[in-house]
């Protein structure tokens, strides 16, 4: 495995995956750019071989491996002030900032693959979509969970745009305990109905020999109540506009740019 990472952007999704790549005792070790202070600080002290660099240079110059965790917006002028020597390999996990957006800023011509992490790293369940395939990163990614390679970066825009989908399970989540808050439950009592039945659903999805497809008959019986809610709510059009947001998405993603 890699044996130094920098981290450049030490945010949410960075320290998840510096938590779960140091679950591993043989874990790399890591630099990380001094700027949010407190979560790099607490990150070296809850890990061996996790250092705070003095600056973003520094984190270059001691790592292989380079993981660009900043927001888009940030992009431009986090590289504009660092000079990348051309035998590093950089890791950008900022979403919707182009291979083609990238370049540009990165004189040197280090290595450039784009990852798309999940805050399940953390735990080391996160399926991390990568492109262009490099066996260095798809190891450091696969041992936080699994990867996903795209045969090209129109294919990965497509995984940018289904991770967009995480807050409207919750919204789907929340409409079910409004429901039940209407009807009388407690806040309370709802919130803790609702997270208990699908929180048990975790452990289907787990299981790589059932489709997602075939987790639909699973869980209702023909002619029962499950059936009849979801013909009804997930029906044609439904999944029509669901496909139309992906779509929309999508294009957002697709027309990037580093002002983000
Ligand atoms: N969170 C997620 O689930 C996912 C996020 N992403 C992408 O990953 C990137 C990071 O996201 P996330 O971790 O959520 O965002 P955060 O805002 O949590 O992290 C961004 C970090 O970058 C730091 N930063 C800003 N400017 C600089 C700088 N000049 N030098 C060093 N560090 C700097 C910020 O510090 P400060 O707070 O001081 O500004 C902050 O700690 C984004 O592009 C996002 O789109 C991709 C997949 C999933």
């Amino acid at each position: 495995m890699t044996s130094s990472i920098g981290i450049i952007g030490v945010g949410e999704i960075a320290s998840a995956c510096v938590d779960g790549l140091c679950a591993r005792p043989d874990h790399p070790r890591f630099f990380l750019s001094p700027r949010t202070a407190e979560r790099a600080a607490r990150l070296a002290e809850a890990h061996d071989r996790v250092e705070v660099c003095a600056s973003n240079q520094e984190v270059v110059e001691s790592s292989e491996m380079i993981v660009l965790s900043v927001l888009p917006g940030q992009v431009g002028s986090v590289l504009a002030d660092l000079d990348i020597p051309g035998d590093r390999t950089v890791v950008s996990a900022v979403a919707g900032v182009s291979t083609e957006a990238l370049t540009p800023l990165l004189p040197h011509d280090p290595t450039l693959v784009r990852v798309i992490p999940l805050p399940a790293v953390r735990e080391r369940r996160g399926v991390t979509a990568v492109f262009p395939a490099h066996p260095a990163t798809e190891e450091i990614f696969d041992s936080l969970g699994g990867t996903v390679v795209a045969a090209d970066e129109a294919q990965f825009s497509t995984l940018s745009a289904a991770t967009a989908t995480m807050s409207a399970h919750f919204a789907f989540l929340t409409g079910i305990a409004d429901w039940l808050e209407a009807q009388g439950w407690s806040r309370a009592d709802a919130e803790h109905f609702v997270r208990g039945e699908f929180g048990g659903l975790a452990t289907a999805l787990e299981d790589p020999n059932t489709s997602l497809s075939d987790l639909i008959p699973a869980h209702e019986t023909p002619g029962g109540l499950n059936e009849m809610l979801r013909a009804e709510w997930m029906d044609e059009d439904n999944r029509a506009r669901l496909a139309r947001a992906l779509d929309h998405v999508h294009e957002r993603v697709t027309g990037s740019s580093t002002s983000g």
